[in-house]
C-alpha cells in the first residue's frame, strides 16, 4: 500500500532536521526554535476556528486544518515524537468508549 500523505509529510519534516535545504520553510521554523513553532500552532488553530465558524466553506477549513497539522508535525519532529507514539496512544484510547465524565450532564441541545 502506498504511504499516506501524513507519513510522507512527517518523513520530509524529519529529513529537514538533518538537511536544512535552502528556501525550506520547515528549516526556517527549526532555526527560529520552539517558541516560534508554538506561536504558529496557536495562530493556525485560531485560523481553523475562524474558518469553521463560517458556513459553506469546507475548502477553507480543509486548508486551515492542513496548515495546523503541518505545524503540529513540525513540533512532533522537533520533540522527537513519532507518528507511532500518537498512533499507539490513540489505539489505547480506542479500547475505551463512553468517555463522558459521570458528573457531566449529557448534552441535550447544542
Ligand atoms: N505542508 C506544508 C505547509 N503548510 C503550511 N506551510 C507554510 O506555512 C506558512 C504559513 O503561512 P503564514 O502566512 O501563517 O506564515 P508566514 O508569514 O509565511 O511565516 P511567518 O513569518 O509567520 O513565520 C507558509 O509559509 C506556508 O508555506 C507549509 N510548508 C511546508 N509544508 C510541507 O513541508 C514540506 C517541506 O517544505 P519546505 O520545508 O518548505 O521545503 C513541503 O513539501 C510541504 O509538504
Amino acid at each position: 500500500m502506498a504511504k499516506n500523505e501524513l507519513q510522507v509529510l512527517y518523513e520530509t519534516l524529519l529529513d529537514r532536521k538533518e538537511h536544512a535545504e535552502v528556501g525550506s520553510y520547515t528549516a526556517y521554523l527549526y532555526e527560529k526554535g520552539l517558541e516560534k513553532i508554538l506561536k504558529k500552532i496557536g495562530e493556525e488553530a485560531t485560523e481553523v476556528i475562524i474558518a469553521a465558524m463560517k458556513e459553506n466553506n469546507k475548502e477553507e477549513i480543509v486548508n486551515e486544518i492542513s496548515d495546523l497539522l503541518y505545524h503540529l508535525f513540525v513540533l512532533m519532529a522537533e520533540k522527537n515524537i513519532t507518528l507511532d507514539d500518537v498512533n499507539n496512544e490513540l489505539e489505547k484510547r480506542s479500547q475505551k468508549s463512553g468517555n463522558l465524565k459521570p458528573e457531566r450532564k449529557p448534552v441535550e441541545k447544542y
